[in-house]
């Protein structure tokens, strides 16, 4: 892969308050390719990735999008990036419509990613099931055609088969030039859907390879990394 990365982040730190939480990431978010970030409950995987949109501050380390080095706010920093936070961010009394076109998403480029919303329009967010306002998230998000996505664990609490549509969705926003950055608790499924991965485990990176590579030791990752707390 040749592409320049949309975003690098370098010795990233950051936490909350006093208490540091994430120490010493480095990686890269290239078009084209998923990046899977994986770990236990507790590791700082969300903490890496509000530091990365500028949610949250850095303590220390550097981030660049597009080569350009920043410590701007999230407003300023997100043009062209889609950030999916854990909580579905849908308006509850909203029509799934009207939950679609915010923020200035296409109805019709929605509807395209994801067809079976097409006979929900008129429900109102709230009744619209778990699964169902994940994927109004995702489709708002994606309609906008961002660059770059990061996404928090898009599949939380929901069924297998509405899990393999939302990563079959992000592999494609990747495939058509996106850089992507997953966090994931299916990490078979995450490892599927990815080119790259990190396990996290007490705010640091602490394996990194290409996922077809992490796929094959999945076990020992699973029973060393990802089995305990923190
Ligand atoms: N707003 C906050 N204020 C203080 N501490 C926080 C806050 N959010 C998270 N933490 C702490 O930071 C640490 C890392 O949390 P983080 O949410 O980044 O982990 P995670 O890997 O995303 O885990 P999970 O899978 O449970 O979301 C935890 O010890 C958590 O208690």
């Amino acid at each position: 892969m040749t592409s320049e990365p949309a975003v690098r982040v370098r010795g990233l730190a950051a936490g909350y308050g006093d208490v540091p939480v994430v120490h010493g990431v480095d990686l890269d978010l290239v078009p084209g390719q998923v990046v899977a970030l994986l770990g236990p409950n507790g590791a700082g995987k969300t903490t890496t990735l509000r530091a990365i949109v500028g949610q949250i501050p850095a303590a220390a380390g550097e981030i660049a999008v597009d080569g350009v080095r920043t410590r701007a706010p999230m407003h300023r920093r997100v043009r062209g990036i889609a950030y999916i936070p854990e909580n579905r961010a849908v308006f509850k009394t909203l029509s799934c419509r009207d939950n679609l076109r915010l923020g200035g998403a296409g109805l019709d480029e929605a509807l395209a990613l994801f067809p079976q919303l097409g006979n929900r329009l008129d429900v109102a967010g709230g009744l619209l099931s778990g699964g169902e306002q994940q994927i109004v998230g995702l489709a708002r998000a994606l309609s906008r055609k961002p660059r770059v996505i990061i996404a928090d664990e898009l599949s939380l609490g929901l069924a297998p088969l509405v899990v393999d549509t939302l990563l079959a969705t992000i592999r494609a926003a990747a495939d058509d030039g996106a850089a992507v950055l997953l966090v994931e608790q299916h990490v078979r499924k995450a490892l599927a859907v990815s080119d790259f991965a990190f396990v996290m485990r007490r705010g640091r990176i602490e394996i990194s390879g290409s996922s077809g590579e992490l796929l094959q030791r999945v076990d020992d990752i699973e029973r060393t990394y990802l089995s305990l707390a923190i």
